[in-house]
C-alpha cells in the first residue's frame, strides 16, 4: 500500500498533484468550517469562543476553498501534461499553508494540535511538489507565526485570540478542551505517521532505482563494470570458502570498428545490444553474470565452473553468435568475438582479471574468433 502510493505519487503529472492537494485539503477546510459552525451555535461552547473572530476566520477558509476550486478547474484539462505548473502550484501551496496557519493561530499556535496539522500540510507539500513552493510557503507560514508572536508581545491581541480566558478558568470547560485537544492531537499524529511512511517508501523506491541505474549498462541493460567488480569480489570470497573454482571470461567483438565504419554507429549500437541479449540468454540465471565493460568489450562471471564447463558455455555462445544475423534483412551480416578466460582457484580478483585479459589478448593475437581459457591456481590462503 505504502509502496503503491509512493509509486502513484512519483508517476503523477504536476496537474494531478495539484488536483490531489485540492482534493485532500478541501474536505479538511469544510470539516473545520463545520466544526467551527457547530461550536459557534452550541450554547455550551460558544461562550468560550470569540465568536466574532471565529466567524471572521471562516471567510479566509471559504476564500481559500474557492481559489483552490478555481485552480483545480483550470488545471483539470491539463491533467495529462508533463509541463510544470509553477504558479498554480505556488498558489495552491500558499492558500493551503496560509489558511492552516490562521487556523493554528486562532487557538494558540504552539499549544494546540492544529500546529501538528500544519506540520502535516508541509509534509504533504513535500510529497507532492518540488521543494521551492513548499519552502516559500513554509517561510510565509513562519512569518505569519512570528507576526502573531510580535502582536502578542506588543499586547495587540491574545496568544489564542479565538478563545476566551473563561475556557481555561472554568474546570469543566478546560477539561473538555483538553479532551478535544487530545483527540485532534492523536488523530493528527496518526495521519502524520502515515505520511512519513509514504515519504520513506518513496525514498526507498528512489534509492532502489538509483542502485539499479548505477549497476546497469545503459546501452544493453546488462550489468556494468561496477556491478561486475562487486560480483567478482564476492565470487573470490565464495571460492575461498567452498574451494570450487569460478571462471571469468573477457569477450571482445572482432574488428568492430569495421562494423561502425561500414554500417554506421547506430547499427553498431544495435549489434552491441544484440550481443548483450545473446550473452544474457546463454548464461545460467541467476548465478552467472553477463556484463558490458564498455565499448565492444563484455565479460562473463561463471561461479562454480570448471575449465571443461566454461569451454562448453563459451563454445555455445560463439555458435549462437555465428547463427545471428545483424543489420538489414536484405543485406545481413554476422560478427565474431574473441574470448579469453581464467578458471580461478585461490586467486585475487586482480589476478583473475589480469589472466582473463591475457587470454583475450592471446585469442586476438592468434587470429580472433576463438576461445582461449586457462586454469590458474593462486596462492591466496
Ligand atoms: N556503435 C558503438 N561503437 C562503439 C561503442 N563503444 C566503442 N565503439 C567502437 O568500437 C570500436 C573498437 O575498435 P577497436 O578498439 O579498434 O577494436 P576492433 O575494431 O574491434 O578490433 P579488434 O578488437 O582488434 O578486433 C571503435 O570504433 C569504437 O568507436 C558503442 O557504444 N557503440
Amino acid at each position: 500500500m505504502r509502496a503503491r502510493m509512493a509509486h502513484l505519487l512519483s508517476s503523477a503529472t504536476p496537474a494531478r498533484r495539484i488536483l490531489l492537494a485540492v482534493a485532500v485539503s478541501l474536505p479538511f477546510f469544510l470539516l473545520v468550517l463545520f466544526i467551527h459552525e457547530q461550536a459557534l451555535s452550541h450554547p455550551a461552547v460558544s461562550p468560550y469562543l470569540d465568536t466574532a473572530l471565529v466567524r471572521a476566520m471562516q471567510w479566509p477558509m471559504l476564500g481559500a476553498s474557492l481559489i483552490n476550486l478555481g485552480v483545480a478547474a483550470w488545471v483539470w484539462p491539463r491533467r495529462d501534461d508533463a509541463a510544470p505548473l509553477a504558479c498554480a502550484t505556488l498558489l495552491v501551496c500558499l492558500t493551503i499553508g496560509g489558511t492552516y496557519t490562521l487556523i493554528t493561530i486562532l487557538s494558540g499556535p504552539y499549544t494546540s494540535p492544529p500546529s501538528l496539522v500544519l506540520g502535516g500540510v508541509l509534509l504533504v507539500g513535500l510529497l507532492l511538489f518540488d521543494r521551492r513552493p513548499v519552502a516559500i510557503t513554509f517561510a510565509v507560514c513562519m512569518a505569519m507565526l512570528l507576526a502573531h508572536d510580535a502582536g502578542v508581545l506588543a499586547g495587540w491581541w491574545a496568544y489564542a485570540p479565538g478563545l476566551r480566558p473563561a475556557l481555561f478558568q472554568d474546570p469543566a470547560a478546560s477539561e473538555a478542551w483538553r479532551g478535544w485537544r487530545t483527540f485532534v492531537f492523536v488523530s493528527g499524529f496518526a495521519v502524520l505517521l502515515g505520511l512519513a511512511m509514504v515519504l520513506f517508501a518513496r525514498l526507498d523506491a528512489l534509492h532502489g532505482q538509483l542502485d539499479t541505474l548505477s549497476h546497469t549498462d545503459a546501452l544493453t541493460g546488462l550489468a556494468n563494470r561496477r556491478r561486475l567488480m562487486e560480483a567478482l569480489e564476492a565470487e573470490v570470497a565464495r571460492q575461498r570458502r567452498t574451494g570450487r573454482p569460478f571462471c571469468l571470461v573477457m569477450i571482445d567483438a572482432d574488428h568492430f570498428k569495421r562494423v561502425n565504419d561500414t554500417w554506421g554507429h547506430l547499427q553498431g549500437d544495435m549489434v552491441l545490444r544484440g550481443l548483450g541479449r545473446l550473452l544474457l540468454a546463454g548464461v545460467r540465471s541467476p548465478t552467472d553474470l553477463a556484463a558490458r565493460l564498455g565499448g565492444e568489450e563484455f565479460a562473463l562471471l561463471l561461479p562454480d565452473t570448471r575449465l571443461d564447463e566454461a569451454e562448453v558455455v563459451c563454445q555455445r555462445m560463439r555458435e549462437a553468435l555465428a547463427r545471428e544475423r545483424f543489420g538489414d534483412p536484405l543485406a545481413p551480416f554476422t560478427i565474431t568475438v574473441s574470448m579469453g578466460g581464467a578458471v580461478c582457484s585461490s586467486t585475487t580478483s586482480h589476478q583473475a582479471l589480469r589472466e582473463a585479459d591475457q587470454q583475450l589478448y592471446l585469442a586476438k593475437a592468434t587470429g580472433r574468433n576463438r576461445i582461449c581459457l586457462r586454469t590458474i591456481l593462486g596462492a591466496v590462503a
